[in-house]
């Protein structure tokens, strides 16, 4: 399967001045064309510092790549300048955040903010450019395609916003599409809307997308294949039915467990005891150790390296395979037997 995205060996250091922390810190992981990849973990886990090193969205100033790849389409992103971040950007690859109406400038009307990436982008008239962002507009499922574009975002409802949103990182027809907790500020009924939109939108367009959320029932709805990361770290990576049906990593039993369809009713809801570590205070052996309900000596003080059988992979010394042939997950892959 062709690979629209390859992130290899991420390692990324944000310096305030007093410290230096390494949130992210040896991240692999790919994305298929027109697959719905899924990152999940709770928050601090790295997912949103992830996707916006993809995008070339770090703060400049304080953060750095220290290591590794992030190859789209073979193009290394990790070492493009801001100059050519710019002319992928809402082109090629598109992001949506989950709070529409701190993304959306208060001040100008839709067609205003929709026409920027247009104008940046692609050589277009100003009529072509209003028609344009009306076709996409209603291809979003906005009724009343051709007065929003002259109304203030104030003027519509959050569903509506999000709506605008996402046509804002559809107006260029990326390739990658990467969504952060898209539907997390809506409410429930509107959240259901709002995925079903992506998902037709993703097949229509033969895009691929990230969804980050820390929502398993949004990812066995959305997504084909999963990566679960855990202190900035992937701890496991599967297809979203294997996952679901054998999660092997310990982290990811327990986040499936916490499912409250996994929960008797009236019983106490299920949850992993302790917090996710700050990057300040990961030590050595495997990041789970302090909250894990298997731990043993070698995860105090060895970090597991990644076991791979078949396309499930799991970094967890529990998948150590005792003669069963495992790889180490990247390119100079080590087998163990
Ligand atoms: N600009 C920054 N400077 C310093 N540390 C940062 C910065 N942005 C994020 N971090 C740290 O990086 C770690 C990962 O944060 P990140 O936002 O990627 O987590 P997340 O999994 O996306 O969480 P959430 O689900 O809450 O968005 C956290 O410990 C966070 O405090």
């Amino acid at each position: 399967m062709e690979k629209i995205l390859q992130v290899k060996d991420l390692r990324i250091q944000f310096n305030n001045g007093k410290e230096k922390i390494q949130p992210i810190r040896g991240v692999y992981f790919h994305v298929n064309k027109g697959e719905t990849l899924g990152i999940v973990g709770e928050s601090g886990c790295g997912k949103s510092v992830t996707s916006l090193s993809v995008m070339g969205l770090l703060p400049q100033k304080t953060s750095e790549i220290v290591s590794g790849e992030i190859l789209f389409n073979d193009r290394d992103l990790s070492k493009l300048t801001e100059r050519e971040f710019r002319k992928l950007r809402g082109n090629e690859i598109s992001m949506i955040f989950q709070e529409p109406m701190t993304s959306l400038n208060p001040v100008f009307t839709i067609g205003k903010q929709l026409s920027e990436p247009l104008r940046q982008h692609k050589k277009m008239s100003k009529s072509k450019i209003r028609e344009t962002i009306i076709a996409v507009l209603k291809q979003v499922g906005l009724p009343r395609a051709e007065q929003i574009i002259d109304e203030y975002p104030h003027q519509l409802s959050g569903g509506m916003r999000q709506r605008v949103m996402i046509s804002l990182a559809l107006l260029c027809q990326p390739k990658l599409m990467i969504a952060d907790e898209p539907t997390t500020a809506l409410d429930v009924t509107i959240q259901a809307q709002i995925l079903e939109l992506l998902k037709n939108i993703k097949r229509k367009n033969d895009m691929s997308l990230i969804l980050i959320t820390h929502d398993l029932s949004v990812v066995a709805e959305m997504c084909d294949r999963v990566v679960v990361m855990y202190a900035g770290e992937v701890v496991e990576e599967a297809e979203v039915n294997e996952l679901f049906d054998q999660p092997l990593h310990p982290y990811t039993q327990g986040l499936i467990q916490s499912l409250p369809s996994n929960n008797k009713r009236k019983s106490k809801l299920f949850s992993i005891q302790g917090q996710v570590p700050k990057p300040s205070e990961i030590k050595e052996g495997c990041v789970f150790a302090n909250r894990c309900p298997f731990v043993f000596g070698k995860c105090l003080t060895e970090t597991p390296p990644s076991f791979q059988k078949g396309k499930h992979i799991s970094k967890c010394w529990l998948q150590d395979p005792e003669g069963m042939e495992v790889k180490h997950i990247g390119e100079s892959s080590t087998v163990i037997s």
